[in-house]
């Protein structure tokens, strides 16, 4: 499989905090991909590098043959940030109307792309809604939403089911993997050991160092462990 993202050497401080030290990964085209790690582990910062909003002190990323950050880059990535990025006074509906305006969607492009990924997050019979009367759980469902408008190749989660319940956070994990049997590279932070078992490869993070990458099974596997909490403390994390 060829790959969708190479992160090469990448190093990054705050401050005198080292907070990503020597990464190298490489994320495959067509597989959900998943940052394992405490909070505090660098995964917010290790996304917001390969997404291209901020940059690394040392190391470079590439995207396809595309080095970040690059502006059309942009258009093939959907982000989904951890904190949600909606504008509070709108409808849900009027919320992604205004972001297909930005990727040029025509009037066609627009009604179809709104019916999609409002049915993909299950909101559509919440559309008409004013965001700031949405549940924590329905704005994270609306963020995902939107982050699927314009089709992207790539698309980058951080967090995505903060705040769900378990029940549409099974559906929505479906949904991902719905959309990577459609062809969409899938990467994806958390510290929920479910979903880091519905990967097909995990990138644990601690401290910031990847202490492992492997599926899964393997991942368990290696150590003799029944359990990716139990692998994660064996390479030498702490307890997520
Ligand atoms: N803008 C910033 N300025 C200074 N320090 C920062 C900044 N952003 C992150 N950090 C620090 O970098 C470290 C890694 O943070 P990061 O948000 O990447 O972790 P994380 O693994 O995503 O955690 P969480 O799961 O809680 O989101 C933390 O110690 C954090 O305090």
């Amino acid at each position: 499989m060829s790959s969708m993202v190479k992160v090469n050497g990448l190093a990054h401080s705050f401050g005198r905090e080292d907070v990503l030290k020597e990464i190298d990964l490489t994320v495959s085209r067509g597989e959900i991909f998943g940052l394992l790690g405490p909070s505090g582990a660098g995964k917010t910062t290790l996304v917001k590098m390969i997404v291209g909003i901020l940059e690394p002190d040392e190391g470079g990323i590439f995207i396809g043959d595309e080095k970040v950050p690059s502006l059309d880059l942009m258009r093939s990535i959907g982000y989904m940030a951890q904190s949600d990025a909606l504008y509070q006074e709108l409808s849900a509906k009027e919320n992604l109307d205004f972001l297909a305006s930005i990727y040029g969607l025509n009037k066609q492009e627009r009604k179809e792309a709104i019916h999609d990924v409002l049915q993909i997050v299950n909101l559509q019979d919440h559309k008409n809604k004013i965001v700031n009367q949405f549940s924590g759980g329905m704005k994270r469902r609306l963020s995902l939403a939107a982050s699927l408008m314009h089709k992207p190749n790539l698309l980058i989660l951080d967090e995505p089911t903060v705040g769900i319940d378990p029940v549409l956070r099974q559906s929505i994990w479906e949904e991902l993997t719905k959309l990577k049997e459609n062809g969409m590279t899938i990467l994806v932070t958390t510290h929920v050991m479910d979903e880091a078992e519905k990967c097909d490869r995990l990138a644990m993070l601690r401290d910031g160092y990847v202490i492992a990458c492997d599926t899964p099974e393997k991942l368990k596997e290696n150590k003799q462990v029944e359990s990716l909490e139990g692998a994660f403390l064996a390479y030498g994390g702490r307890n997520l």
